[in-house]
This record gives structure tokens, C-alpha cells and sequence, in this order.
């Protein structure tokens, strides 16, 4: 049984490089291969905790789409007040939901919370005062995107907030350089050897397709939501809060 602490070696052999997926192997190292991938994530989690103190609303659902193992999730519940809480954990991947499910087991009231393996673009949701997407629209098809946050939209309480953290582009050719040479000297920093790099860089080419920031802003705001504003950025990474009037 893999730990907590499991070093992500997934591409540190030289391999014939297929696209990125979250299989068991993934799931048993991602909390390594999160923290060590993406700058800010540790933050980004505990302020989610903050942000869900500040947005829950009593008797309403906090969705947490693409969960993988439900750290989202976990912050959130350890700072929110208000009763009558629902958490709905939702992924694709059976070996995320399958650890999620264990790790939430240990931690939360089993009343308060439900995990599911279903397609975020088909799971129904309602009154809810918070979702999350914590750096999964980035997996979705481009095309698919739209209708996906005009369905949070719609399944938002009048007060609620989506948050959304993603890995970013930038329109312009010298900023994106910059930015992705300082992320690269991350993963370094963070023991990922050249050829880990490249060939996770291969692997994600396909299946993570990141947006400008005046992309992400004008999808919210044609999907209907009167305020999007980033909260947090670090090299690539992003993470954007869009309330409903
Ligand atoms: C980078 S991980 C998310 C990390 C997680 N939210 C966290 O904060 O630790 C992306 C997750 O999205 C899930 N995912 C990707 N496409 C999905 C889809 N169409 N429906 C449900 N889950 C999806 C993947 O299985 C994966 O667990
Ligand atoms: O390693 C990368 O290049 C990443 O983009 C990091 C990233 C992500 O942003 O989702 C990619 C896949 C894993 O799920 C963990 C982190």
C-alpha cells in the first residue's frame, strides 16, 4: 500500500511516452507528484479552507470536481461553520475516488459527504454554494468547456462562488517563455531530473490544454457570473475566484 509520502517516479525510466492518465500509479504518488509539479499548491488548499469559510452557505452543496484524492475537499470542511454542509466529491479515475473515499472515510462524518465516479461535464448539481475546480478544467476538451461552467453557473446559489485553479498560458511569446523557464527551474529545484521532465512535458501535451487568463475571465463572464478575479498566481498557475450576483 502506497503512502502518504510515495515518490513519484512514474517517468523517471526512460519509456515510450503515452498520454498523460490518472491510473493507480499516479494516484499512489500524487500528493508527491502535486506538491513537487505545481508552485503554490500547498497554498492554494489551505486558502480554499479560508474561502469556504467565507462563501459556504447553510443547507447548501460544496462540489468538488475532479477531487482526485480529496484535499480540496478536506481543507474546506476543516473551516466551515455553517451547518447543513453536503460535500460532493466527483472524478473519473476509480483508483482517485477509490483512495478519496478511504482518506474522507478517516476524517469526516460519513453523513457529510458523498464521493462519485462520473464525467464532471454529466454529474447533475444543484444549490450549490461553492465548486471547485482545483487544476481539472485544464483536462477537459476545449470545446466542452463553456457548457461545463454555464452548468456550475446554473447550479449556484445567488451569493456562490466557483474556484478555479489552472495551469495558464500567456498571449505573449516572451512572458510565456519566461514563466515556463522559471516553472521548469521549479521542478528542478524540486528533484525532477531533464528526462522526467520531458517526457511528463510529452506525456500531458495532448491532455492538458491551458487557457490565457482573458480566456478563462471571458468564459465566466459569458457563462453569467458578474465578478471573476485571480487570487493567486505562481509561474503557470493560477487560481480564479467567479461569484454569482
Ligand atoms: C490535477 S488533478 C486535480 C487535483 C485535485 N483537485 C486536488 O486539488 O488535489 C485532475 C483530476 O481531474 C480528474 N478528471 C479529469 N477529467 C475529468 C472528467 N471529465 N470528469 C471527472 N474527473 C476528471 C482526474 O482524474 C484527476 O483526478
Ligand atoms: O507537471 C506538470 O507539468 C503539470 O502541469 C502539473 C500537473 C497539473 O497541473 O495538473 C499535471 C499532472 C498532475 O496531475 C499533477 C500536476
Amino acid at each position: 500500500m502506497a503512502t502518504e509520502s510515495t515518490r513519484d517516479q512514474i517517468f523517471a525510466q526512460t519509456q515510450q511516452v503515452v498520454d498523460f492518465a490518472f491510473t493507480a500509479a499516479v494516484a499512489d504518488v500524487f500528493p508527491d507528484m502535486v506538491r513537487r509539479s505545481v508552485p503554490g499548491y500547498e497554498t492554494v488548499i489551505s486558502q480554499l479552507g479560508v474561502l469556504a469559510r467565507h462563501y459556504a452557505q447553510t443547507d447548501s452543496t460544496i462540489y468538488d470536481l475532479g477531487c482526485s484524492l480529496g484535499a480540496a475537499t478536506l481543507a474546506m470542511a476543516t473551516q466551515v461553520r455553517q451547518p447543513g454542509v453536503q460535500y460532493i466529491c466527483v472524478d473519473n479515475s476509480e483508483a482517485m475516488i477509490q483512495r478519496c473515499e478511504q482518506r474522507l472515510q478517516r476524517q469526516l462524518p460519513v453523513a457529510s459527504f458523498q464521493t462519485l465516479v462520473e464525467d464532471i461535464c454529466q454529474v447533475p448539481m444543484q444549490r450549490a454554494s461553492i465548486v471547485v475546480l482545483n487544476f481539472t478544467l485544464q483536462f477537459i476538451q476545449p470545446a466542452a468547456r463553456q457548457a461545463l461552467i454555464e452548468r456550475i453557473y446554473h447550479a449556484l446559489l445567488p451569493g456562490g462562488v466557483l474556484i478555479l485553479s489552472e495551469k495558464i498560458k500567456f498571449a505573449e511569446a516572451d512572458q510565456q517563455a519566461l514563466m515556463t523557464e522559471l516553472y521548469l527551474e521549479f521542478k528542478r529545484a524540486n528533484g525532477y531530473s531533464e528526462l522526467e521532465i520531458s517526457q511528463k512535458r510529452s506525456a500531458l501535451e495532448n491532455v492538458l490544454i491551458p487557457d490565457t487568463l482573458a480566456v478563462h475571465h471571458e468564459r465566466l463572464q459569458r457563462a453569467g457570473f458578474s465578478q471573476s478575479l485571480v487570487w493567486f498566481q505562481n509561474f503557470v498557475f493560477a487560481s480564479m475566484i467567479a461569484v454569482k450576483a
